[in-house]
């Protein structure tokens, strides 16, 4: 028996997903004696080369003709975005019909009105490609993992941002090379912005989090810096010392208070997240019975992500052979827990400064570390053109609070200003 399947949105992982879908059908029918077809697909112009034939399948621009459809019983959503995919997996599931979506914008956002709608229904809604494309993730916190206490998440959770740190460090490529080259290999959101601007890792700090320390998370629970600011003297700089410049994402649950960040860290070179390069993501989970794991693989990319979204096909498959619905109870509960800033937290802390090339100018700096008792692991002085010098400290272990002192004191000095500070992760917590 065929399993009709209507796809919303046709792009980067859209195409993944029907050419996946073709090499995994026979298996799947002889593991199920359902065959999973994919039926009509929405897009919005029906003439575009999309690197697959639509032998069987029919291209559309009328959502209707997938939601209005009695006969299709799984959506896939891939169009991206708020609106209107909300719209569509809203009425797809009040239809009852079944939802997978690689759409974390849309699960950060409004997960709970999503995931209770299909409770409300009897149906069910995966979104294993919303966080780290390929690795599973969601799964494993979901079901392999339940019998934790997950108290800390830390990872590299975009393929975008770390392929251009990447490049920038290994090849020298400039800020806006290295973007251009990770569009053209479909790993960016149609607006880079947020892979950049550290909003897209947010979002999957966001599920993460809501998952693994069972808790409703808002995106405005997260403090986000992008790496829009990290210059090639930066990465320079960080190599110099030690370390590679990655955009880290922070969650930790201590006894029900929670912390979560996106912000460009520096990493040990000895840390196994510095070896995670071009857009390969890793995460690191800490449980109270399993201790600590690391997951690793790709996190975008056409068969990556397609990889997970016909996975969660298979897996609904097998769900209707079974005749039961997957539920996500987090999202039920409605507990918030309290967001805290952990500002006494120890971390070294990376400062550049660009100050006037003066005698006097770096003993003002030192007098001020002194002064609020912050001892220096690296300086690196560079003079530069213009009568500027730059000036890069690594200080040892401080509190946030203090590295944020620091930062406002220096300033208020005129001859200084400070272009960039950054915290340092640890290589054993
Ligand atoms: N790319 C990646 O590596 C990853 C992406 N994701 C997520 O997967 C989703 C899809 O991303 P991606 O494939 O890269 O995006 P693309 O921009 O490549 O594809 C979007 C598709 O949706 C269609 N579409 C857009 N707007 C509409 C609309 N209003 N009505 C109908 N169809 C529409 C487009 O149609 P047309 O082609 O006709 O313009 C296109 O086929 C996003 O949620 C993204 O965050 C998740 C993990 C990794
Ligand atoms: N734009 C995202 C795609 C996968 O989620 C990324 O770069 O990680
Ligand atoms: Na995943």
């Amino acid at each position: 028996m065929q399993i009709p399947i209507g796809l919303l949105g046709c792009g980067t992982v859209g195409a993944g997903v029907v050419s996946l879908v073709r090499r995994r059908a026979d298996r799947v029918a002889n593991m199920t004696g359902l065959r999973p077809v994919i039926q009509k697909i929405l897009v919005r112009d029906v003439h575009k080369d999309r690197g697959v034939h639509f032998e069987h399948e029919q291209l559309t621009t009328s959502a209707e003709d997938i939601l209005g459809d009695p006969n299709i019983q799984i959506v896939v959503e891939t169009i991206g975005g708020i609106e209107p995919a909300r719209t569509y997996i809203l009425e797809a599931l009040a239809r009852k019909k079944h939802v997978v979506t690689a759409n974390k914008d849309l699960i950060a956002l409004h997960g709970p009105e999503i995931l209770q709608t299909a409770a409300a229904n009897g149906v069910s809604i995966l979104f294993e490609a919303s966080v780290g494309g390929a690795i599973p993730l969601l799964g494993p916190l979901q079901e392999n993992l339940t019998a934790n206490e997950v108290t800390d998440l830390k990872g590299i959770i975009n393929g975008t941002t770390n392929f251009i740190l990447s490049k920038m460090t290994e090849e020298g490529l400039d800020f806006d090379e290295a973007l251009a080259l990770a569009q053209e290999l479909g790993y960016a959101e149609a607006d880079p912005s947020s892979d950049v601007d550290g909003l897209d890792a947010a979002r999957k700090l966001v599920i993460l989090a809501s998952i693994a320390f069972h808790t409703e998370v808002h995106l405005s629970d997260v403090r986000v810096e992008g790496i829009r600011h990290v210059t090639a003297s930066d990465v320079r700089y960080a190599d110099e010392a030690g370390y590679v410049i990655k955009l880290l994402a922070d969650g930790r649950d201590r006894n029900g208070r929670l912390s979560l960040s996106v912000r460009p860290t520096l990493i040990p070179k000895s840390h196994p997240l510095a070896h995670v390069s071009d857009a390969f993501n890793a995460l690191f989970v800490r449980g109270d019975a399993a201790g600590d794991l690391m997951f690793f693989g790709r996190g975008a990319g056409r068969m990556p992500t397609a990889s997970a979204v016909v996975g969660d096909i298979i897996a609904l498959v097998r769900n209707l052979k079974l005749g039961v619905v997957t539920s996500w109870p987090y999202a039920l509960a409605g507990s918030r827990k309290p967001v805290v800033d952990f500002e006494d937290d120890l971390y070294k802390f990376y400062f550049r400064l660009m100050a006037a090339d003066q005698p006097g100018v770096f003993a003002q700096v030192a007098h001020l570390f002194g002064e609020l008792r912050v001892s220096m692991e690296t300086v690196l002085q560079k003079r530069v053109a213009g009568g500027q010098a730059e000036i890069v400290i690594v200080s040892h272990e401080i509190p946030g609070k203090l590295a944020h002192e620091v930062a406002t004191r220096l300033r208020a000095m005129p001859n200084i200003a400070v272009e960039a500070v950054m915290p340092v992760e640890p290589v054993n917590e």
